[in-house]
Order: structure tokens, then C-alpha cells, then sequence
């Protein structure tokens, strides 16, 4: 039998490789893997490009400073009740202020920019955030941060919070108790003295406020006053452009170009517009706070670079200060200006003549705040007497509501329309912008004619500069022979910066941008049309050009005499024509000094009144308003004459009813 062979195992065959079954079908890889790898990397590079669009829009609207708090918007939304119409605490060219109370309980005031993407509020945001963020004095109003809601386009500017408000309100609109106190009013001028000082002599560059007027000023608890809204502030930086002038830079006044520097200015890599800016040039460096009179400047990091730290640098408007326009604002004319003349042509606001109906309406206003409102044809509504909180809405809405009126109004501004809606809707004021204005136009007109057999263009406050006592008498003679037929309107315009005085106004005086300029507050405003408001603005500014510290003292000045008359520069008081020469605050200043009885300008309802210190007072005054700015002293000046520190000055000449050495004061200078 034969034996069953066990079968011999047969060894398996080597493993095949696993793709062994793919071995015979070759997919072609390249196909896939290459639109699956560029696809990849478009999707790579279109989230590049949106992150860095993100990112520049929010360079655009937010400075990236670290130095800056950034607060939550929903936080400070919260903290402000939605922004309702409760914690509404005012409003302004830039927007509403709010009162914000944080979880911790601290107060805080929310400035909320109106218009998004306005260039002009953007502006005004970065400047105010740049210079303020720098300062620190007890006399300057502390800016905590900002915060920025891009989805809602929002942007906060967060201040500490100030409970007695503006000197604007307390002094003016709501007359304050506090505030008839004679000693109350002294310390404040001296408050606003020393924050003026500190931003002229202690701060490197020097920073000029541009827009010191009544809203302006910040009230605490204890009625200190601190200077508020750098807005407008510009620094003095000289070298800046000095070196702008050596590379021949030369701007063609393009809006679009100023928005692309302003936008550079924050970005983070400080690149491109903004190259020649070096950050060291972009700072404000408090001074020793130890050479200041009461030591000023109390900063802890005194002596070190304070602002705009990093790259957030001070944009292109705080930089074109200087000396464009201190010394030589005229030579370079309009084209090399400072932007924010370049506003100009942003819709032809040249057009002097829309100023003027601006002024006209806006004094008109002025003067209908201060009448009886039984001497109005169309007399306030009856609302208006209910609740002091109804009356703060109700005039809120107004104000609104007249702001949005004049946008329209400015926006469709031709001569033919504009002539048609007069007519149509005249109102009971109208009778006095319309008088003005004639009498205005013939007044510029002679004054053209007058001026053209002249040397031209030589400016009229820069001939005080030079001349002298005798032209001082020259003047005085003429202005007697002149004075019983001196027209109405001379009253009224003395002062008003010497602008619509002596119909000097061009392209650049008086109107930049042309367009919704708003009544505030304090009056018209520099936002966005006006830089500096309209009583306060120095002449030489208003004139176009020439800003320097003296710009500030020349608006301190009339704010001196608010203060110790407790009225506004412009307005009438009872009827019109006996008060007349009262109605500007200024000639009437001037006239009682010529008089002697500068005492008269003492507002009635102050008790406790120190008249020596209310006469050293109106006599600052008197010096700050002088038309040649290097008559006017120094803030250091002003400080030293207020405290004591300094010898008390002097009339200026012409307005000594006697000689000046007759002055009636003490010495009060300190021994030492
Ligand atoms: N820090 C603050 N604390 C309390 N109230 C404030 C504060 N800042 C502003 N206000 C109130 O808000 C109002 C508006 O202020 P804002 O500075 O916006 O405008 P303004 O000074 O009146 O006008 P402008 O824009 O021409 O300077 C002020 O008059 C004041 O009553």
C-alpha cells in the first residue's frame, strides 16, 4: 500500500507588495495634486489679503498704540445705558457726550463720534488721542483711552468724567451759584493760566491748544478747571518742517492724499508718507516739572517721551504745524499750507459769503439766547418750561435738528436757491443777518478800494507791530471824529477778530470745507469749518495762517473777560439799542478802559468781589486781546501776573485813560 506522502508545504510565495493590484494601472498623479495644491494656496492668499485688509481698515480707525486703553465698546455702551438720552451729558462738533458708570463705579464722560467715516471726526480723533494721551497736568483734562466698534463704525473717546461740566454751561447757560463767588471765577482763570503754561513752556514741542473758548474748559467737582478737547491742538514743531521744506515737498491739496498720511501716520509699520518722520520727532517730552511755576506739570514720567510711543506716532496734523504758518504761513501761500486750510476746496468754501451768512445766523442766535422771549415773533415752545431735564432734551433735539437744517442748507447752497429760500422762510432774526450783510458787503468793498491804493497785501495787525504811539493817536483822533457817524455794525464787529471788522476775509479766513459747519455750545465752531470759534479766534488765525502760542493768548484773553463779566462775547442783553455798545464784549472792554471804569464789566451777581484782582484781571485781558501777537505776554507771563508772582502790568497805551503809572494797583509781587 502505498504510503501517503504528506504533501511537502509549499513555501508561499513572497508577499506582494500592496500595490500590487495597482501595478498594471498607473493613475497619472500630477492632475490632481496640482489644482488641489494651487487651490490650497489661493485660499492661503485670499486669507492673507482679507486679514491685511482687516487690518488697515482697523489701523484706519484705531490708532495701535499700547499706550492707549482700549475699552470695550459694549462695555462703555453699557455703561452709558445704550447711549440714551439719560446719561447724554452734552454735544459737540465731534459728537454726544455721555456719562459712563463702569461696573467698579467709576465715572467716566464718553465722547461718541457722530458721523462715521467723517475724515474731518477721524482727524479730530487720532489729534485729540495723539497730543492728549501725552499731556498730564492737573489743568489739562485726562483722557483715559478710546474704543472703536468697527461693525457699528463707532469711535469713543473715554475722558474722565467732570461733574460740573463746561464752564460753558455752569457760567453761562445754567449760572451756576458756585460760580458767583468772586474767588470761585479768580481760580479758575488762574486754572486755565497754568494748563495754557503748561502746554506752551513745559511741553516739547510746545502744544497750542487752537480752540480755547468756554465749552472747552471742564469743570470738577470742586470747580478746578482743566483744559479739555485737543481736537484742534497742534504742535510746534519747527524742524518738521523745515525739513519738508528742504525735501521741497510741495502738496497739491488733495483730501484724498491727507487721507492716505493720516491713515500711514497709523500704521504700525510707519512706512511710507510718514518715512520721514522719525518717532522721535513725533513725541511730546514734558519738561522739568520743577522749573514751573507751582509745579505745573506733575506728570511722574516727567522728562521721559510720553506720547504716541510706538509707531501710533502724531499724524500728519498734528505735524504740519510750525513754521509753515508761524513764520512763514504767507510766503508759502495757499498751496503749501497746512491741511487745514486745504479743507478749502472741499466744495468751493471759499465763498466768503457763505461764512458771513453763517456768522450772521450764528450771531443772530447769539443775541436771541440773551432777549426777552416776548421781544420774538416765534417764541419758544412752551415745553420748554416744564423739567430742567426736558429742557436740556428739548434743546438738545433742537440743536439737532438746526444742525441737520444748516447741513441741508449748506449742502445745496447756490445763490438763486438760497435767495428763494430766504424769502420763503424768513424768519423773525432775519431782519439783522440781512442788514448786516449789506452793510457788510459795502464795508468790504470800500475797504478793498481803500486797501488796493495801499501797499496790498500788508495785514493790518501786522502794522501795530511797527508802528507806533503815533499811530496809536492817529487812530484815536479819527475814531472821535468818526464816532457819531460810525455805523451801527462798528459796534458789533470790533473784536470779532478784526475779520468781518475789516472785511479781510479771502479763501482762507473764514470757511474751510464749506461744508454743515455746526453751531456749538461755545459758539461757531471750528469743526469742521472753523478753526477756532468765532470770538475767541485771534486775528492772525482767522486771517490764515501765523499760529503760534499767541493764538491761545489772544482767545484767553476774551475768555478772561467772560469769566469776571459772566456773559458771552457777543449778545444783548436788554433792548437793542441801549445795550448796544455793551454787545460786544470786547470794544466794550476796550471802551471802558479808554473810560476808566473798567469796574463797569464786573458782573452784577458776583459777591464777595475782589476788585483788584477783578482789575488785574480785565487789564490781562486787555493785553491778550492786543492785535500784534508779540505784544501779547506769554501764558508764562499771564501766570506770574495772576498769582502774584510777577510785578502787575500795565494798560496797553491806548487804552491809559491817564498815564499808565497812575494804574491802580498794589504791588503784589511776593517778597522773596
Ligand atoms: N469730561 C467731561 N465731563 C463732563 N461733561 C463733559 C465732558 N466733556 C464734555 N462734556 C459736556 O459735553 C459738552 C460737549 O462737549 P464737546 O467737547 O464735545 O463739545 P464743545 O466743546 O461744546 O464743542 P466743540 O466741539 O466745538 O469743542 C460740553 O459742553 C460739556 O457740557
Amino acid at each position: 500500500m502505498p504510503s501517503r506522502l504528506t504533501p511537502i508545504p509549499i513555501p508561499s510565495p513572497l508577499p506582494e507588495p500592496l500595490n500590487h493590484h495597482h501595478g498594471h494601472h498607473h493613475i497619472p498623479l500630477l492632475p490632481i495634486v496640482l489644482p488641489a495644491t494651487l487651490t490650497l494656496l489661493v485660499i492661503l492668499f485670499l486669507t492673507l489679503l482679507l486679514l491685511l485688509q482687516r487690518k488697515l481698515s482697523r489701523n484706519r480707525t484705531t490708532p495701535s498704540d499700547d499706550h492707549q486703553r482700549r475699552f470695550s465698546y459694549t462695555l462703555l455702551r453699557r455703561s452709558a445705558s445704550s447711549f440714551s438720552s439719560s446719561t447724554l451729558l452734552g454735544h459737540g462738533g465731534f459728537g454726544a457726550v455721555y456719562k459712563a458708570t463702569l461696573p467698579s463705579g467709576q465715572c467716566l464722560a464718553l465722547k461718541v463720534m457722530d458721523s462715521p467715516g467723517s475724515l474731518q471726526g477721524e482727524r479730530e480723533f487720532h489729534n485729540e488721542l495723539s497730543i492728549a494721551s501725552a499731556l498730564s497736568s492737573p489743568h489739562i483734562l485726562s483722557l483715559h483711552g478710546f474704543s472703536s466698534d468697527r461693525r457699528r463704525r463707532k469711535l469713543v473717546l473715554v475722558y474722565e468724567y467732570m461733574p460740573n461740566r463746561s464752564l460753558q454751561d455752569a457760567l453761562l447757560d445754567n449760572k451756576c451759584v458756585e460760580l458767583m463767588e468772586w474767588q470761585k471765577r479768580f481760580d479758575i482763570a488762574i486754572d486755565i493760566a497754568k494748563g495754557l503754561a503748561y502746554l506752551h513752556h513745559f511741553c516739547d514741542p510746545p502744544v497750542i491748544h487752537g480752540d480755547v473758548k468756554p465749552s472747552n474748559i471742564l469743570l470738577d467737582a470742586d470747580f478746578k478747571a482743566k483744559i479739555g478737547d485737543f481736537g484742534l491742538a497742534r504742535l510746534k514743531t519747527e524742524d518738521l518742517v523745515e525739513k519738508r521744506e528742504v525735501e521741497g515737498g510741495e502738496d497739491n491739496g488733495s483730501i484724498l492724499e491727507e487721507t492716505e498720511s493720516v491713515t500711514i501716520g497709523f500704521d504700525e509699520g510707519g512706512a511710507g508718507v510718514v518715512a520721514d518722520r522719525s518717532p522721535e520727532s513725533c513725541v511730546v517730552r514734558i519738561l522739568d516739572s520743577e522749573a514751573s511755576p507751582e509745579n505745573m506739570a506733575v506728570s511722574p514720567e516727567v522728562g521721559i517721551d510720553k506720547a504716541s510711543a510706538s509707531d501710533g506716532c502724531f499724524d500728519k496734523m498734528s505735524l504740519d504745524s510750525g513754521k509753515d504758518l508761524i513764520g512763514n504761513g504767507r510766503k508759502n501761500g495757499g498751496s503749501r499750507r497746512d491741511w487745514w486750510w486745504k479743507q478749502d476746496i472741499n466744495g468751493g468754501g471759499s465763498e466768503s459769503g457763505r461764512v458771513k451768512d453763517y456768522v450772521m445766523e450764528w450771531i443772530g442766535s447769539e443775541i436771541k439766547k440773551e432777549r426777552p422771549k416776548s421781544e420774538w415773533i416765534a417764541s419758544p415752545s412752551s415745553a420748554e418750561n416744564d423739567g430742567l431735564g426736558s429742557k436740556v432734551e428739548l434743546k438738545q433735539k433742537q440743536k439737532q435738528k438746526k444742525q441737520r437744517k444748516r447741513l441741508d442748507w449748506w449742502a445745496s447752497l447756490d445763490e438763486e436757491r438760497m435767495a428763494k429760500r430766504k424769502e420763503k422762510t424768513r424768519k423773525p432774526r432775519e431782519w439783522w443777518k440781512e442788514e448786516f450783510c449789506e452793510e457788510l458787503s459795502k464795508k468790504t468793498k470800500k475797504k478793498k478800494r481803500a486797501l488796493g491804493s495801499t501797499s496790498g497785501r500788508e495785514l493790518w495787525w501786522q502794522k501795530d507791530d511797527d508802528d507806533d504811539e503815533d499811530v496809536v493817536r492817529q487812530e484815536r483822533k479819527k475814531k472821535r471824529k468818526n464816532k457819531n457817524s460810525r455805523g451801527s455794525i462798528d459796534w458789533w464787529m470790533d473784536g470779532l477778530s478784526g475779520e468781518l471788522r475789516n472785511g479781510r476775509r479771502n479763501s482762507q479766513d473764514w470757511t474751510n470745507g464749506g461744508g454743515g459747519d455746526i453751531p456749538k455750545s461755545g459758539g461757531i465752531s471750528s469743526t469742521p469749518s472753523m478753526r477756532g470759534t468765532v470770538c475767541y479766534i485771534a486775528p492772525e488765525y482767522g486771517g490764515g495762517g501765523l499760529l503760534s502760542e499767541k493764538c491761545d493768548v489772544y482767545s484767553f484773553g476774551v475768555l478772561l473777560l467772560v469769566i469776571v463779566s459772566g456773559r458771552r462775547p457777543l449778545q444783548v442783553t436788554a433792548s437793542p439799542m441801549s445795550e448796544f455798545e455793551r454787545a460786544n464784549l470786547i470794544s466794550w472792554a476796550r471802551q471802558l478802559a479808554r473810560n476808566g471804569k473798567l469796574l463797569d464789566l464786573v458782573d452784577s451777581s458776583i459777591h464777595s468781589l475782589e476788585k483788584e484782582q477783578a482789575l488785574l484781571c480785565i487789564t490781562i485781558a486787555l493785553l491778550c486781546l492786543q492785535k500784534s501777537p508779540s505784544k501779547r505776554p506769554t501764558t508764562k507771563d499771564i501766570v506770574g501776573m495772576l498769582t502774584g508772582e510777577a510785578e502787575p502790568p500795565h494798560l496797553p497805551f491806548e487804552f491809559s485813560p491817564s498815564p499808565p503809572s497812575s494804574f491802580p494797583f498794589k504791588s503784589r509781587k511776593k517778597a522773596r
